[in-house]
């Protein structure tokens, strides 16, 4: 790392015992000065010794999460995240309140009844005046500041946050397919994100 773009300012809060099925995580309990938005971290083993860790950067999404939906592959995702992470005994998953990539939750239930009328990921949020995606990572460059991590091996199939990472100062040095979650209900969304959104997915992957 040659020089660090700048960064939101955040606050660690509290960090606390959290146990899982997984692992016993140590959960970490964020603020963004300018807008007050709270955010989490969970760690596992020392993740502030600058080996690479296994990170997942998970972006809100209750009704996958904590709602059970099989529209999208978050839930699976979220658990996979975890479960990897305990298998090598040492990463960091950031939460990220970032629901609905950005417009938020009740923005992606208006997307969401359009989907149901025909429309697809992309076109329904378009249809709102929406963007495509308005997530930006420079929040979880600076929550990994704070905790000592400056590189990554990142489980994601979305190249977006490869970049975005990278060009807020952290070093990815791998990336990690990370598939969860296939299914019936969610294969139209699946094949959008990869057609339209640039997500490498297994079975059209090129790298
Ligand atoms: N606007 C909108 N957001 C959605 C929709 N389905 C899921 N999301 C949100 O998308 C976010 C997850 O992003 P994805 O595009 O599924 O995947 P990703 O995080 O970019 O990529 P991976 O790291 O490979 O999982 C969560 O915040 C979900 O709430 C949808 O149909 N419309
Ligand atoms: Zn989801």
């Amino acid at each position: 790392m040659t020089s660090t773009p700048s960064l939101p300012a955040v606050a660690l809060v509290a960090s606390c015992e959290l146990p899982t099925p997984w692992a016993v995580f140590r959960l970490h309990g964020f603020q963004e000065t300018a807008s007050g938005k709270e955010h989490l971290a969970l760690t596992l083993g020392q993740v502030g010794d600058g080996v690479p860790a296994l990170t997942r950067l998970h972006s809100e999404c209750l009704t996958g999460d904590g709602l059970f939906s099989l529209r999208c592959d978050c839930g699976p995702q979220l658990e996979a995240a975890l479960a990897a992470i305990a298998k090598e005994g040492r990463g960091v998953l950031l939460y990220l309140r970032q629901e609905g990539r950005g417009i938020g939750l009740l923005d992606k239930l208006r997307a969401y009844a359009l989907q149901d009328q025909g429309l697809d990921t992309v076109d329904a949020n378009r249809a709102l005046g929406l963007p495509d995606d308005a997530r930006d990572y420079g929040v979880a460059a600076a929550m990994l500041n704070t905790l000592g991590v400056p590189a990554v091996r990142l489980m994601t199939n979305n190249p977006a946050k490869v970049s975005a990472l990278t060009a807020r100062g952290v070093n990815v040095t791998e990336r990690v397919p990370h598939v969860a979650g296939r299914g019936p209900r969610n294969q139209d969304y699946l094949e959008t994100k990869a057609a339209r959104m640039g997500h490498l997915l297994p079975w059209l992957e090129q790298d």
